[in-house]
């Protein structure tokens, strides 16, 4: 029997009235990733990760979260763990009770995990999470979600509330985090450089809809910059263009063809979806 995949979207809508949150998503994701969700604001990111979660139900279409439905009973619940984007805390317990807590509503709470990993963020165990910062209140919320052991994490927007330097420490941690637990991850994140710091499976979300997503080395791979008159050969997609360069999809032979980055790939679908940049074929050719 095949291994379930890490979320599998058919269809997916999400809307809130009138108003479309996601709208006819699709999505096959294999397990053992660290997959970034990325797109502008509004676009649908957190409803998804909400979704996956089981706090809101889709409007249409169906989602599977590591084979069953989101937080169909307490077992399900046990293999997720979510940081939500305010990483909230209980502001009068201090960090010991919060991990008493932890301990008391999760079945595989892992108390040597959670204790160490206190120790390892510099954490004092007496104070009250009301007067820990923005970052230390993320360690303390990442602290709890992994010591469940799930086997998906889901981090809205993590390191949002960190300096640079903290973001960076809290990201590279994330990622030993993941592979020590033996887990994967979803996160959301406006920060590219994050995502390309530690995601190996890239979703972009615009205006309710999957763009693009897959593993970030074929992504790259399937992707090219080109500059100087270009023109894309016939059987590849300019995803965007302007003032005489493009980003292309499949083979790009003729200008400057040079490879493009994450970042440059996220921003180009971005740009489309929001209709800024010329439109493909305007400033790019496309081979007949
Ligand atoms: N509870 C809600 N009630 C009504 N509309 C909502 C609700 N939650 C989200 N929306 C709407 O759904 C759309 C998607 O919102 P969502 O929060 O998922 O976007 P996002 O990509 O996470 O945005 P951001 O990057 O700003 O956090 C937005 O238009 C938003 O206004």
């Amino acid at each position: 029997m095949q291994t379930p995949l890490l979320l599998h979207a058919e269809r997916l809508t999400k809307r809130y009235g009138r108003r479309a949150a996601l709208t006819d998503c699709d999505l096959r994701i294999p397990r053992g990733h660290i997959v970034g969700l990325v797109g502008p604001n509004g676009a649908g990111k957190s409803t998804l990760l909400q979704l996956a979660c089981g706090l809101v139900r889709p409007t249409s279409g169906t989602l599977s979260v590591l084979g069953a439905t989101p937080a169909a009973d307490a077992s399900h619940l046990a293999r997720v763990g979510f940081v939500a984007q305010d990483t909230p805390v209980y502001a009068s317990f201090s960090v010991a009770d919060h991990l008493r807590m932890g301990s008391w509503l999760n079945p595989a709470w892992d108390p040597t995990l959670a204790e160490r990993r206190i120790g390892e963020v510099g954490l004092d165990p007496a104070q009250k999470a009301g007067r820990l910062s923005g970052g230390q209140r993320a360690q303390l919320a990442m602290t709890i979600a992994a010591a469940k052991r799930p086997e998906l994490l889901i981090f809205d927007e993590p390191a949002a509330a960190l300096d640079p330097l903290a973001r960076r420490g809290f990201m590279r941690n994330l990622v030993e985090f993941v592979r020590e637990l033996g887990a994967s991850a979803v996160l959301s994140s406006h920060l590219l450089d994050d995502v390309e710091q530690v995601c190996d499976y890239l979703v972009v979300l615009c205006d309710s809809r999957v763009q693009v997503a897959g593993p970030v080395p074929d992504l790259l791979a399937a992707h090219h910059r080109i500059a100087g008159h270009p023109v894309a050969p016939a059987g590849a997609e300019v995803i965007w263009a302007e003032h005489g360069r493009a980003v292309v999809r499949g083979d790009a032979t003729t200008g400057h063809v040079e490879p493009v980055t994450l970042a440059e790939l996220v921003l180009a679908y971005m740009s489309r979806a929001a209709g800024t940049g010329a439109r493909p074929g305007a400033d790019a050719a496309v081979a007949r």
